[in-house]
């Protein structure tokens, strides 16, 4: 089962550039959060202070009972093992076939045996759809290919928590959809929780259960998906809806006098809110609330048109006849 991160006053520097400062929310046990951002903002960094791969300048990251930063070397150790993480690149080891690339951190860090590993691999190999590349080295395989086998490392441990750096960066929208499935039925068997950094809108849009945006040295925003998806804040907005106008710049942040040419940008409505993907075995998410429950709370209006899937049926009004029979994961 997942467990929370509890994130406090996080800042991170290296010498005077401050990457982002006074960061504190929570990333939700057992559920899909994403976290999005101008390039350069500090979405990597922010992975590798998680897992104590970097230390911040000051704040807290407590994970289950422990204060990440402050742990001894030993006790990080330990702590990353609750963690699976899926670099950029997958971080493959290149004279390493797929299966001992896999293998590696069951041999680091547990004594099974050979035999054990073996199913724990082939088990692993066949969730990411990997089976049969066993004997393949990093270099003869695709991107796609290096990314699962990355996801498929980083689940070897059965960790509570999952980290995945760009998962679908460099991969064609067909096996973006893939992965982005292959994640809600993970997180439906698994109950972790999951941090997933991405560029891909259409990832956050119909993805995770909170999503997140970093900007200006900061987090802007982060909360459920509902909830940014109809945001009217000018850099959430412009975001999340993909647009030229707004505060964000080509060079991430756009001076005074540029917003100033602009003059004043329209409010402009936020696209319909998608349905969320649902897991492939036909049962509920696990942490999935009724759509439009969170802007009903907060009377707030969806932008029109939303939670209509591509079947034209409406999840929001018709959501008791559709979820009837669905069960949620144990
Ligand atoms: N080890 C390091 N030493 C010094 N500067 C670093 C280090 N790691 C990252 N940076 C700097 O921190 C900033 C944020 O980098 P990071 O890779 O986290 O951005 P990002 O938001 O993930 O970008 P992208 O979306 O392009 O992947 C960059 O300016 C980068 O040069």
């Amino acid at each position: 089962m997942g467990v929370e991160i509890r994130v406090e006053g996080l800042k991170k520097s290296f010498g005077r550039q401050v990457i982002w400062e006074d960061v504190s929310f929570t990333i939700p046990a057992g559920e899909i959060s994403a976290l999005l951002g101008p390039s350069g903002t500090g979405k990597s960094v922010f992975l590798k202070n998680l897992v104590g791969l970097l230390r911040p300048d000051r704040g807290h990251v407590f994970v289950g009972g422990g204060d990440v930063p402050r742990l001894r070397e030993n006790e990080l150790y330990d702590m990353r093992r609750k963690f699976g993480v899926l670099f950029q690149d997958g971080a493959l080891f290149g004279s390493m076939n797929i299966y001992d690339n896999i293998a590696f951190p069951l041999r680091e860090h547990t004594r099974k045996s050979e035999s054990e590993i073996r199913r724990i691999v082939l088990e692993k190999m066949e969730m990411v759809g990997l089976t049969g590349a066993e004997a393949k080295l990093p270099g003869e395989i695709s991107g796609g290919m290096k990314k699962r086998a990355g996801l498929a490392r980083a689940l070897v441990l059965d960790p509570e928590i999952i980290l995945a750096d760009e998962p679908d960066s460099g991969l064609d929208p067909v096996r973006t959809a893939y992965l982005n499935q292959l994640f809600v039925d993970l997180n439906t068997e698994m109950g972790a929780t999951f941090l997933i950094v991405t560029h891909d809108i259409g990832t956050a849009r119909v993805l995770p259960d909170n999503l997140g945006l970093l900007f200006r040295r900061g987090l802007v925003m982060f909360g459920p998906r509902e909830m940014i998806l109809s945001s009217t804040h000018p850099a959430v907005n412009q975001f999340f809806n993909a647009r030229r106008q707004g505060p964000i710049g080509m060079a991430e942040e756009k001076d005074q006098a540029e917003v100033a040419s602009e003059g004043a940008i329209p409010k402009a409505m936020p696209a319909p809110i998608p349905p969320q993907l649902m897991p492939s075995d036909g049962r509920l998410r696990p942490s999935m609330r009724r759509p439009g429950e969170w802007l009903r709370e907060h009377q707030t209006k969806p932008p029109p048109g939303s939670f209509i899937d591509d079947q034209g049926r409406n999840w929001m009004t018709d959501w008791d006849s559709l979820v009837h029979a669905r069960e949620r994961p144990q």
